[in-house]
């Protein structure tokens, strides 16, 4: 079935469908990445967006059981050049096309990806519908264009109910905004005993399954929307060694007083260059995100900033100068990506180690 992308700016696309025919509406966003497509199409954080590949080949490997970041994907729509129909690799189990439709979310392949992610650099992220050829452009514009989209991303994508993932290590809770199920592999392998809990799950609670340090996700969506997490964060900062990742640094950040906006069209793929301020070292890093901590507003603030992008200049990563706290805008998970960030789950731990050794962080005071 042929079916048409329509941009709000006006320009339309016309290519043929895959997965499912549903109409899609969402924000049209651009992956650099070269591999890495099952973990990108199943990453929560893309929950409410259409996504582009440039990388032209998409499929190549099929579908695996074991790559995926979440179980239910979350995107919206996925837009790509050319989809394999033959995947060749022993571990695959189906094509993207029977993916999607199992899943019931829209594709569109044959699209000119580079010429729309040239369109998306220059105007910006720009909303999108995936719809039949045979749909009228116009009508199609008029209520692409009413469309507001959805800003209860993080409560679609969390757990609904607290889980552990168990481990004989140290004890993290780890807040599920949207969670990568990739930085819980990394935890886990790092002998964790881990505790997932919903993104509004109070810091009396957290507090009270007596962990060692908390972990904040990754997750979708614009860190505003999310007050009562920036609260929980705030009350939870000097009582426990904390680490966040993606909108959990992002998080962090407002509920240390800085502020997040809103970037033209993000950072996304696995080839972001990312500079440590104090070794002056170079990671290659995994990165999704679309807003990002504002420079001016650190400030008059607590926080350092330790890492910068080197291809824009924006914060990377922060540490809180009183309290065992850092995080980092790029994904030390990887998944997919290089993994020269890896090391920054054992920071955590290796920072949970030293505030035990001070006796600093043991949770007094909480009322059970
Ligand atoms: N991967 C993430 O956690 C993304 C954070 C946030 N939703 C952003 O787009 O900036």
């Amino acid at each position: 079935m042929k079916k048409q992308l329509i941009l709000e700016d006006g320009t339309v696309f016309i290519g043929e469908g895959f997965g499912s025919d549903t109409h899609t509406i969402g924000e049209v966003v651009f992956n650099t990445g070269m591999t890495g497509y099952q973990e990108v199409l199943s990453d929560p954080s893309y929950c409410g967006q259409i996504v582009t590949l440039t990388y032209p080949l998409v499929g190549n490997y099929g579908i695996n059981r074991d790559d995926f970041e979440a179980i239910t994907p979350a995107i919206q729509g996925f837009i790509v050049k050319e989809a394999a129909s033959y995947p060749s690799n022993w571990r695959s189990e189906k094509t993207l096309h029977e993916y999607f439709k199992i899943k019931n979310i829209s594709g569109i392949v044959g699209i000119d990806t580079r010429k729309l992610t040239r369109i998306i650099r220059q105007y910006g992220t720009l909303k999108g519908a995936i719809c039949s050829i045979d749909d009228n452009v116009e009508s199609v514009l008029e209520k692409l264009r009413a469309t507001k989209l959805r800003q209860d991303q993080v409560k679609q994508v969390s757990t609904k109910t607290a889980y552990p993932s168990p481990g004989r290590g140290k004890r993290v809770v780890l807040v599920d905004f949207g969670m990568k199920h990739g930085i819980l592999r990394e935890l886990n392998k790092r002998d964790c005993d881990v505790i997932v809990v919903p993104y509004n799950t109070s810091a009396i609670e957290i507090l009270n399954l007596s962990p060692d340090g908390v972990m904040l996700s990754n997750g979708p969506g614009d860190p505003k929307d999310v007050p009562e997490a920036i609260d929980i964060i705030k009350e939870l900062l000097g009582k426990i060694p904390l680490f966040g990742i993606c909108l959990g640094h992002q998080l962090f950040a407002l509920a240390c007083g800085a502020n997040t906006e809103k970037m033209k069209f993000g950072h996304r793929g696995s080839n972001h260059p990312v500079k440590d301020l104090k070794t002056g070292k170079v990671a290659l890093t995994s990165q999704n995100h679309g807003y990002t901590v504002e420079d001016s507003s650190i400030e008059n603030t607590r926080l350092e900033v330790t890492h910068i992008a080197l291809n824009d200049g924006t914060i990377e990563g922060l540490l809180h100068k009183d309290f065992p706290a850092f995080t980092v805008q790029y994904h030390p998970e990887a998944s997919p990506g290089p993994e020269d960030a890896n090391g920054l789950f054992e920071q955590f731990l290796q920072m949970i180690e030293s505030e035990e050794q001070e006796g600093a962080y043991k949770c007094q005071n909480v009322q059970i």
